[in-house]
């Protein structure tokens, strides 16, 4: 059988939530600036489309972790494979993932970030996939909470393939 991707959460879904989200964020920083952080690749569409609606003043800045390959589990070994360019220092941080799985990524992560001395840390994620965490990670936004499912698209990728997609989706027909 060939691989194939069946819509779990439509673009039109995805959308409505990520104002939800810019909304509560505004609310929640009201009178501040916040430095966000995208977790590349795959945080790169969502955090676009959720720096378009946030109100307050927006800083970005970029940084790539890699673990998995082009499997469709974690290798568990996490290292920086672009760092960020600027400094932490006294920013009101706002680090955005397009997922959290296994939790290892962001556990890693946040450690390193903490020891920069940001004036606060959040965390905010399009997809939260709890059934699979084996790393604790408190996280401040979700848009949706996923069943154990591999899934692709709005920036998650398979492969490299499918981070295009402008849904969320499910691939069948793959080990
Ligand atoms: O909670 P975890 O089990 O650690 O998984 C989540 C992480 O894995 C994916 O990134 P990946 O390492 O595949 O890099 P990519 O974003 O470039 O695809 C995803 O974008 C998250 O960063
Ligand atoms: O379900 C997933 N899909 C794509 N990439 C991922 N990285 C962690 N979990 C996933
Ligand atoms: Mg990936």
């Amino acid at each position: 059988m060939g691989e194939s991707v069946r819509v779990m959460i439509s673009e039109a879904e995805v959308t409505k939530r990520i104002e939800e989200m810019g909304r509560e964020i505004s609310e929640d920083y009201a009178g501040k600036q916040i430095h966000l952080i995208c977790i590349l690749k795959g945080g790169v569409f969502f955090m676009c489309e959720l720096a378009k609606r946030i109100s307050v003043p927006v800083s970005m800045d970029f940084m790539s972790v890699g673990s998995y390959g082009d499997g469709t589990t974690s290798s568990g070994v996490v290292r920086i494979v672009k760092d960020l360019d600027e400094s932490l220092e006294g920013k009101d941080v706002l680090v955005v993932e397009d997922i959290i799985d296994s939790g290892r990524t962001l556990y890693y992560l946040l450690d390193v970030l903490k020891k920069r001395h940001p004036n606060s840390m959040k965390l905010c994620t399009l997809l939260d996939k709890p059934d699979r965490r084996v790393r604790d990670v408190r996280v401040d936004y979700v848009g949706f909470e996923i069943p154990d499912e591999f899934v692709v698209g709005y920036g998650l990728d398979y492969a490299q393939k499918y981070r295009n997609l402008p849904y969320i989706g499910i691939v069948e027909g793959v080990e």
